[in-house]
């Protein structure tokens, strides 16, 4: 049997978690996996010298992951096709800002057999509709793509504190191959078909982690954020049962769904930062840079694609906690309208 050759895009805060794991998974199933793993890095100068060459010496992340170390089968490449030819397995672990990109210097150089999972919390919002990653990476590149996502704080991930996590696939081989990739004592996976859910959940909870800090950052306590976690879930919901349909209830149960809508709401960066927002008044790109070392975040460029995509149908006043974390971003709304306006 032809072993699977795994190949990671992105190295950020969560890749590198991610790297960590499929690097001591793959020697683990040695009968499935090719021991090495590539790992494309988005190339930057670290302390003078390049980013992909201390990972490469040191087993580490320095940048986005410090001291967490990576077995010696993971090799940082900073050409991205380099790093994903011949590639059978491709996970996709990157900020959903930059996906289109990638993709672009990757179609043609993949093979149609090869399979992908797609670890990104966003979603492709444009005027005209909404698609999956997985969906547009599958169509960019000609091949099945599951997806994962789940409670998973990636620095608590890498501390290998138990957690659980969620894979949608809509192929059960594909599931299976994932869940050996992945699965290991701390990191529960759980694989469900139900992979429109579990993207969905993944992309819609940041928007509510923005609401939850922005009332932390009010000092409103413990019981209105209940209160916004669980208007957001409602509003998760309903947003995917009026624009996709399939999404299944039971996947809201599911550590992709309320687990990581609590998660996020307590200790995620989108969290941490909007409350730094409703504390300070200070722009959000300003606090991305002073608070997150090159990380990135998702749930404020995800509440601006979720409103032009709601306004653009005349639906922005069905989903309220949305379109409120909206305004208050975006059109200087004041703070207290994430209660009143919800
Ligand atoms: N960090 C976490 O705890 C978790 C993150 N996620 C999701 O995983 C995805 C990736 O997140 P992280 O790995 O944490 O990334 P991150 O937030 O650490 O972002 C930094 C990454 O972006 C890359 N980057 C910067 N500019 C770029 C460009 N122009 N083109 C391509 N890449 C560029 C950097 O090289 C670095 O790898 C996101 O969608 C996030 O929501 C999911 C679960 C946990
Ligand atoms: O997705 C996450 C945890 O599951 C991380 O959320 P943040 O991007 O808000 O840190």
């Amino acid at each position: 049997m032809t072993k699977e050759r795994v190949c990671v895009i992105g190295s950020g805060n969560w890749g590198s978690a991610v790297g960590k794991i499929i690097g001591e998974n793959v020697l683990k199933h040695s009968d499935l996996f090719e021991p090495e793993v590539r790992q494309w890095v988005f190339q930057e100068d670290f302390k003078g010298e390049k980013l992909t060459d201390v990972i490469n010496r040191e087993r580490e992340n320095p940048k986005y992951l410090p001291g967490i170390k990576f077995t010696e089968n993971i090799k940082a490449i900073p050409d991205l096709v380099d790093a994903s030819r011949g590639a059978s397995v491709l996970v996709f672990v990157l900020p959903h800002q930059f996906v289109r990109g990638v993709c672009e210097q990757m179609k043609g150089c993949i093979a149609p057999s090869a399979k992908a999972i797609s670890l990104i919390k966003g979603l492709e919002i444009k005027p005209e509709g909404v698609t999956l990653f997985s969906e547009e990476i599958s169509r960019k590149l000609g091949i099945n793509v599951a997806a994962l996502s789940g409670a998973n704080i990636a620095d608590e991930v890498a501390l290998e504190r138990f957690c659980e996590t969620t894979i949608g696939s809509r192929s059960q081989q594909d599931g299976e191959l994932f869940f050996k990739l992945f699965n290991t004592s701390y990191f529960h996976v759980n694989v469900i078909r139900d992979y429109v859910g579990v993207e969905l959940c993944g992309a819609l909870k940041n928007v509510v982690a923005v609401g939850a800090g922005i009332s932390d950052g009010l000092g409103y306590g413990s019981n209105t954020k209940a209160a916004i976690i669980r208007l957001g879930l409602m509003e998760m919901r309903k947003f995917g049962q009026t624009f996709f349909g399939t999404v299944e209830d039971t996947t809201f149960f599911e550590s992709c769904g309320v687990a990581d809508l609590i998660t996020t709401c307590s200790g995620g960066r989108n969290r941490k930062v909007a409350e730094a927002f409703a504390k300070t008044g200070k722009p959000i790109d300003v606090l991305e840079k002073q608070m997150l070392n090159g990380q990135k975040l998702q749930g404020t460029l995800t509440a601006h694609e979720v409103h032009q995509f709601l306004s653009a149908r005349k639906l922005t006043h069905e989903f309220p906690l949305f379109e409120t974390v909206y305004r208050i971003i975006y059109e200087h709304a004041p703070l207290e309208s994430i209660v009143r306006d919800i």
